[in-house]
This record gives C-alpha cells, structure tokens and sequence, in this order.
C-alpha cells in the first residue's frame, strides 16, 4: 500500500489531467461519476492527513480555465462551485453542518432545483440592457462570450421591470437534447466528430468563434442566481440583504421569471431535509422524461440572511450542496460489433451486448462511434465492459474492463466490406468515419429516403421508416424517383411491423421493439400519396437539400437555389461559381461538384425531372408577393424583439436579399445594439441607416416603405 503523501501526490496529477480534458478540451477521457470517485477519494486523504492539504490541490479552488481567442473578464463576485452528496446520508450530514453553522435544531428551509447539466454563464445587464456574458472559467476570470450569448434566442437582450443599474445574473447554458441529437446528427452525416454529451456539445459551441453557427445550434438557458453589485465591497463575498434583491432564494426565483429570463420551473420549498429528500428520490427516474439533461438537484438555504451566516469555502458555498444522482452504470459482456451504413455511407459500429437491466431498462446495444473510439479505449469482443448511460437512451461503453480480459482476446477489425451490399468500405485519410461507397446500396437509401421526406428537407408527412423498409425491401423504391411512382392501390395493401419508437436514430438501441403487423390501409395511402404529389412542387431549396449531397445543409442549399435559381444551372457550376456563393465554402463547392459529375447522380436528376419536380424558380401560384426584390439589407448588432435569422428570414420572404456586408449597393442597414464595424462602413459610404423600429415599420409595410427617399 503506497504511501498517503504519495497516493495523494498521484491523485491529484490524475485529477489535474481530467480537468484539463474536462474544462480546456470539452473531450473528458472518464464519466464523471469516475472523476468525482478520484476527488473523493482525494478529499478522505486530505481530512485524515490534514497536514498534506496545499492551497493548489483540485479540492481547493474552483477548475477550468479561460479557453483562448476570447477577451476575459473579471467577476464580479468568484462564480463557485459546489459541494456534492451521493446519498441520503450525505444529505443529513449537509443539513446537520448548515443547523451547527447557524446554531439552530428547527428545520431549515431550502429550495431544490434541478441541476441542469450545462455551463455557467454570467450575463450582466446595465440598466436592463444586456450587457456582457462570461463563462464561469476558474471562477475569478472568465471568457467573455457576449457575442455567442447574444444569439441563443431565450435570453432576453432587454429585461422587463429589472432594478436600475448593473445585475449580474447566473445561470445554466445547455443543449436541448432533440438539438443535441440533431446536431450530432449532422456532424455524423458531414463526418465530423461527435460531441460525448449536449454539455459537451454547450460548452464546445459556446467557444466557437462564429457566433452565427452558435445561433443555428439552438441553445438554452435558465436562470437561478442573481448579483447586484452595490453591495460589492461593502459586505464582501457575503450576501448582504442591502442590494434591492429579495430575502428569500424562492423570491429570487420569482424575480428572474418577472424580469423575463427563463427558469426551470420544477424548483420546490423544502421544509428540512426531509422534504429534500423526498424530491430528489422523485427525480431519479422522472428526469428521463425532462427534454434536457440533469444530472442532480441542487440544495439551497432558502433564506438569504442565514447564507450570509454560513458563508462561503474557497471552493463553494456552504449554504448548498448538489446531490448527484446515483451513477447509471453497469457491467456486462460484449457480444460482437455490429457495423451499420447510414445515409451518406458512412459505417458505424454498433455495439450488441448480453441483456443487462440498467436504470429502467434492459440495455442490448451501445454506441461506439467510430473505429478509433473502439480502438483508444481498446475495446474487443468479448470483454467485459463499464456501461454507463447518461441523459439520453443511448448508452455507451466507458472502458473494457483488463482485469477480467480472456487470454488471447483479438482486437475488432473493422469489416473490408459492406454490409450491405458488399462494396469494399473506404476511407479517406483525413476522416476517422468508413464509408460504403456504393451510392444505391440498400442500407444508404433507407435512410437517404427518410432523410429526403424529412420536414425540412421535401417535407412528405406519412413516409415513416417502417414504411421505407418495407418499400426498400420489396424494391418498390430503388430511388427518389420511384416514390413518385406509388398508387394508393399498391399501398395500401402493405402490411408491416410497425416500431414501437419511429425517429431518425439509426438503431433504436436500449429501446424494446414491440413488432405488430399492420396493413397500410387506404387511408393512409390516400394521404401519402397526395404528400407525395404535393412536394413536386417544393421551392428547388427543398429538392437540393433532400438530395442529400455532402456537406450540403439546409442553409447551403438555400443559397444555392437562390444563386442559380434552377437546378440544371447548380449542376453546370463549376467550383469557382459554387464557391462564389456566400455560405459555401470550398468543401462545399467540391462535394456539389463531385455529385453532379456522378452519373448515377445525372441520372437520378433526370428522372425526377420526368417525374414532374419542380426544378425552377418557385412556382408561380406558390409565390408571394415580393416587394422587397432588388433590395439589398445587412443586420448588424442585437435585435431585441427577435433574433437576427428570423429577421433574415422575413425580409428574405419578402424578397430582399440580406447580405453580410455593407457596400454602395447596399438598400439599408438596420443596425441593433452595439453595431459595430459595419455600421462605420455604413457612415462612410452614405448608406442609409435604420434602428430596430424601422426594421419593424419595414417588415409591416414593406410594400410602401420610402426607400427611395432615403
Ligand atoms: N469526466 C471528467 O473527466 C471530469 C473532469 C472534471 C470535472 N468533471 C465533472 O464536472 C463536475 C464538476 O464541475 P463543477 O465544478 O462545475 O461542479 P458541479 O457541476 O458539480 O456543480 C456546480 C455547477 O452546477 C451548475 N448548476 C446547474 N444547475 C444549477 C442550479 N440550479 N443552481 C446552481 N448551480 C447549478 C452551475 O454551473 C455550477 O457551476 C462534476 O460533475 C465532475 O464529475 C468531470
Ligand atoms: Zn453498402
């Protein structure tokens, strides 16, 4: 048995590298419910040999750094952490050092929140006006991310009825998990790397330098603590009653709701400890069903004069702690990899395990991403493996487990062949994902078809998987052409196992399948099929996008619709034309090249064409009016009554084309909060400039609006 001075010495090196992967990188190497087990255990050494505790341990200061490429700013009061507990006993002991801390036998009063699993952020507002956003960075600096904070649609840049002056409140960035799964999506299809979790995935858009994709990502926010700084200096750290804000936490809830920022509205009054308990036992399940991620409710002194007795530690307050729902995790043996062809061909394995019950459910399968995840985490068939799941269905493999590894066990190898349909898998050097080349193997127009009758692709209601399996399978569909060959008659008559979960997943893992066979029915059929007659006439944005071309997203779609404006002069581009287009980039502008120049790809061009798509400029019955044509618009800075997309997108509707920098050719510049160079620009060329109420007074009458006697 290593020595305590030696064990701690080694603990706290592991920990620091953890928190560097943790906080600097956005990619953790362990679950968190392994990292805590580390600081526990850090923590136990430290109180049996106090003389060993130095100021720069992992359990005395607040983790996690400013990232670089961002301005830091100072808080105004040190952004903490918390203190944890992983059981009812924790709790009471908690609840027994607050009643010793404030001298008193009485229950105390606390208010329980969901701990939602995100970042801290800190937005100041000066007299009502949002001001600046900064990161929780190691407690003291932070990175000023004001310009990304800008854009996530439900912080408010105006505040309604707030106090005079600077507020700071507090709160939680996160990732909604249908956006997570969304973009996760996306990246697979683009053959990015995926993000671990939707906290992850916050804190790595968060950092991104390009405000406008974090506005496309679709974070949130809630809000639970607010700051005045009037009292800063005067009382210190403490939480001194002399700042206007109300007594009670559960006031200060009510507050931030009244002044129009978001909160989690399950928070509950507690009446001792008791009552504390009660609501975290009641969460442990029910969270599955919150639309974001949890991952423990936090405690806190309701009542402000008894926080400012207990005070603070240099790590965090004493008045709350966060008690950490028990770790979902369990062992079992991995069967086989299984590999997968998605939409764009790119194989995916897919771990199949012995059942094993874990947290409501009988898991069988898990994620494993890619090839190099299975290989960095050295996982082979037929070990034992740490199984975790975390907010969402899916759970993945943590780690093989060596200890119990079979002698002579091999590594997995990743097939030279499709699944499928057998083409040799390819990979291209600078990808990590392998990909079944073949464009019209079976497995890759499955999900090519869900992803072309998707909403925001050609929007055909009624197309579910099932239902392409089936067609797949009876080769009814061989391509998109096909689909608009189906009759009522031929539908109708279908019979298929209908899942018990639809959705875009690839598998739906961890998740029962309950097969019923059910006939399609006239009805339905009716119905599909004027879905389907319908979308021939979808704006050329829609084909483009549901075609499923590389790289190519809604947005890029848009703009290539909107430069060429029929589908025969995007194919004739050739890369400079593509990439003279605003919003695509040269990667983009090759992988549009490369389909056009795939005969397979002509072919299939032509014979939607025969099948009557519309393949023009929108319809003309389709059309509105557009009385903003040949005017060219730039938003610059914040709006405050909506964001600048959906500003974007109305004027676009309208007809104006909205363009990202001002020139003599620009119509008008609306110039919200805090414009800053494009505005300049505006001056020295003489453009004409507005505010938000002309932007408001342009889109309401736009038709007679007097541009020409700007
Ligand atoms: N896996 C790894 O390698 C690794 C490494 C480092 C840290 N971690 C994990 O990170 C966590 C430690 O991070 P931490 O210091 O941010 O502590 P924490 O996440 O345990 O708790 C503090 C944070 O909770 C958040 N929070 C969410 N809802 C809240 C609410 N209603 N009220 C108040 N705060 C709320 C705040 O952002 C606050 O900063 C641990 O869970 C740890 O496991 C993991
Ligand atoms: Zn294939």
């Amino acid at each position: 048995m290593a020595a305590p001075a030696d064990r701690i010495d080694a603990l706290r090196a592991v920990i620091r590298h953890h928190e560097e992967r943790y906080y600097v990188h956005d990619d953790p190497e362990v679950s968190d419910a392994e990292f805590d087990a580390l600081v526990r255990e850090l923590r136990e050494l430290e109180a049996a040999h106090p003389d060993l505790v130095t100021a720069d341990s992992p359990t005395q200061r607040v983790s996690g750094r400013p990232a670089e490429g961002f301005e830091t700013a100072v808080h105004l009061r040190p952004m903490l952490s918390l203190d944890n507990a992983y059981s009812d006993e924790e709790l009471e002991a908690f609840d027994e050092r607050v009643r010793k801390g404030l001298g008193t036998e009485g229950p105390v009063h606390y208010v329980a929140e969901l701990k939602i699993d995100g970042l801290s952020i800190a937005i100041t507002y000066e007299d009502g006006r949002f001001a600046r956003g900064v990161t929780r960075g190691d407690g003291v600096i932070g990175e000023d991310v004001s310009s990304n904070v800008r854009t996530i649609q439900p912080i408010p840049l105006r505040l309604k009825n707030a106090p005079d002056g600077r507020l700071e409140v507090r709160g939680e960035i996160y990732f909604p998990r249908a956006a997570f799964d969304r973009l996760n999506g996306e990246r697979e299809a683009e053959g990015a790397p995926l993000f671990a979790n939707p906290r992850n995935a916050a804190a790595g858009t968060l950092r991104n330098l390009d405000p406008s994709l974090v506005a496309r990502r679709g974070l949130r926010a809630f809000f639970y603590h607010a700051v005045r700084e009037d009292n800063v200096g005067s009382r210190g750290d403490a939480e001194a009653p002399t700042d206007g804000l109300p007594e009670t936490h559960a006031s200060l809830m009510e507050s931030l709701s009244s002044w129009g920022l978001p909160v989690e509205k399950h928070w509950t009054r507690c009446a001792g400890i008791d009552a504390v308990k009660t609501f975290c036992a009641s969460w442990a399940e029910t969270r599955q069903q919150l639309p974001f991620d949890t991952d423990g409710i936090v405690i806190k002194v309701d009542r402000r004069e008894e926080r400012e007795r207990l005070g603070f530690t240099s790590k965090f307050p004493r008045w709350a702690t966060a008690y950490k729902f028990p770790a979902q995790q369990a062992t079992t043996t991995l069967l086989r990899i299984e590999v997968q062809v998605g939409r764009t061909g790119a194989v995916t394995p897919l771990a199949v395990l012995a059942p094993v019950f874990l947290a409501g459910s009988t898991i069988q399968y898990a994620t494993l991403h890619n090839e190099d995840e299975i290989r960095r985490k050295d996982i082979r068939p037929g070990d034992e493996v740490l199984l975790e799941k975390g907010g969402d269905v899916i759970p993945k493999i943590v780690k093989p487990i060596l200890s119990t590894r079979p002698e002579g066990l091999a590594p997995f190898e990743m097939p030279a062949q499709c699944p499928v349909c057998a083409t040799a898998l390819e990979r291209p050097e600078d990808e990590v994902v392998w990909r079944c080349p073949n464009p019209s193997c079976p497995a890759r127009l499955r999900r090519s078809l869900e992803h072309f009758a998707g909403r925001r692709a050609m929007n055909i209601d009624g197309l579910g998987s099932a239902l392409v399996d089936k067609l797949v399978a009876l080769e009814l569909v061989r391509d998109f052409a096909d689909l608009y060959r189906l009759t009522v008659e031929g539908l109708a008559d279908l019979k298929f196992e209908a899942k018990a979960r639809e959705g875009g997943d690839e598998v739906e893992q961890g998740s029962a399948r309950t097969p019923t066979a059910r006939r399609f029915g006239e009805k339905s059929a009716t119905a599909l099929v004027t879905q389907i007659d319908n979308s021939r006439r979808n704006e050329l944005w829609r084909l483009i996008f549901g075609l499923g071309i590389r790289h190519v997203g809604e947005r890029g779609a848009q703009a290539l619709a909107e430069a060429f404006g029929t589908m025969q002069a995007v194919a004739a581009a050739n890369v400079d034309q593509l990439q003279a287009v605003s919003d695509i980039g040269p990667v983009v502008a090759a992988s549009v090249r490369r389909f056009f120049d795939t005969p397979a790809s002509t072919h299939l061009i032509a014979r939607l064409e025969a099948a009557g798509l519309h393949m023009g400029e929108p319809v003309a019955e389709g059309r509105g009016p557009k009385p903003l044509e040949g005017r060219t618009i730039v938003l610059t800075g914040g709006l405050a009554t909506m964001t600048r997309d959906e500003a974007a997108e109305r004027l676009t509707v309208l007809g104006a084309k909205v363009a990202g920098s001002v020139s003599k050719k620009t119509s008008l510049v609306i110039a919200g909060e805090d414009a800053g160079s494009k505005l300049a620009r505006a001056r020295d060329l003489g453009v004409p400039i507005g505010d938000e109420d002309t932007l408001v007074h342009l889109l309401a009458t736009p038709a007679t609006w007097p541009f020409d006697n700007l």
